[in-house]
């Protein structure tokens, strides 16, 4: 495997009217890690994801992608070519169309939906399809329409939809949110397996989760990297201590 990091962020600063969500934040992962991205809510989170993917632009700093790609000017379609993919809290997925059709979808995502639904498939693009729906856990719900799952079962055919465009880098936005316990422990060891073959960083305030699963994780606070390390160092660590101390839905993460 690759030495060099898969994305490499530095000093990147990302202005709303002035007001810096992302001010002077350094990101590095390297292939194949699932790295967690916490810290107290408006600590700019999701807004580093939003500048990873291109949804928002920086107003200074680096963004390289696979030590090759500058992603700081690339629109966002650009970057998910380029193999960063993105899934949001809310999942988005086809809600009158078949677990199956969902992900047939996804393969192609360069069709219409009409001509991907009409074409014949491949004996090779129906197995990508049953490999990913064993993936995901979903092989028994894959004639089930979509709007018929679970919460839970929703979120992982999203994510599985998202694998079908092969990326390299995946950014989940709180991935367990509104899930139970079981289809949390789920979706952790849906996890460890993305991460055979891709990188992974999960936004999450879940530290139950977090707690189980990650090797690696990096705290924000007011923007900026305030400790990273392993769950065992981030909570030994003062200051992380005293950022998460007093804030809500967080505050027993540390202690
Ligand atoms: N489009 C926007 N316009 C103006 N301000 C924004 C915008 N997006 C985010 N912000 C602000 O930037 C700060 C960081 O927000 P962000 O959502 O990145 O934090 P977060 O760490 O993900 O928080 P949470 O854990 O609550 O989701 C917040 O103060 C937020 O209000």
């Amino acid at each position: 495997m690759s030495t060099a990091p898969i994305l490499s962020c530095e000093k990147v600063t990302v202005a709303f009217d002035g007001f810096k969500a992302v001010n002077g934040m350094d990101l590095q992962l390297m292939p194949g890690e699932l790295r967690f991205l916490i810290g107290p809510n408006g600590a700019g989170k999701t807004t580093m994801l939003d500048v990873i993917c291109g949804k928002v632009k920086a107003a200074s700093g680096t963004l390289r992608f696979m030590n090759e790609f500058d992603i700081s000017r690339k629109k966002e379609y650009e970057i998910a070519e380029l193999g960063i993919g993105r899934k949001f809290q809310a999942p988005s997925i086809f809600v009158g169309l078949t677990v199956y059709e969902n992900l047939e979808l996804a393969m192609s995502q360069n069709r219409s939906v009409w001509a991907t639904l009409r074409a014949t498939m491949s004996r090779d693009e129906h197995t990508r399809i049953m490999r990913q729906l064993d993936m995901i856990g979903l092989t028994h719900r894959a004639n089930t329409v979509a709007g018929g799952l679970s919460h839970g079962e929703k979120q992982w055919l999203e994510i599985g939809m998202m694998l079908m465009q092969e990326p390299s880098l995946l950014l989940l936005d709180e991935p367990v949110a509104g899930m139970t316990d079981t289809e949390t422990e789920k979706t952790g060891e849906l996890l460890q397996e993305i991460i055979k073959e891709r990188t992974v960083v999960v936004v999450e305030h879940d530290m139950d989760f977090v707690r189980s699963f990650a090797t690696k994780v990096t705290v924000m606070h007011e923007g900026k990297l305030l400790k990273e390390g392993t769950m065992q160092e981030v909570q030994e660590d003062e200051v992380v201590s005293e950022v998460y101390l007093g804030h809500g839905r967080d505050s027993r993460a540390v202690g």
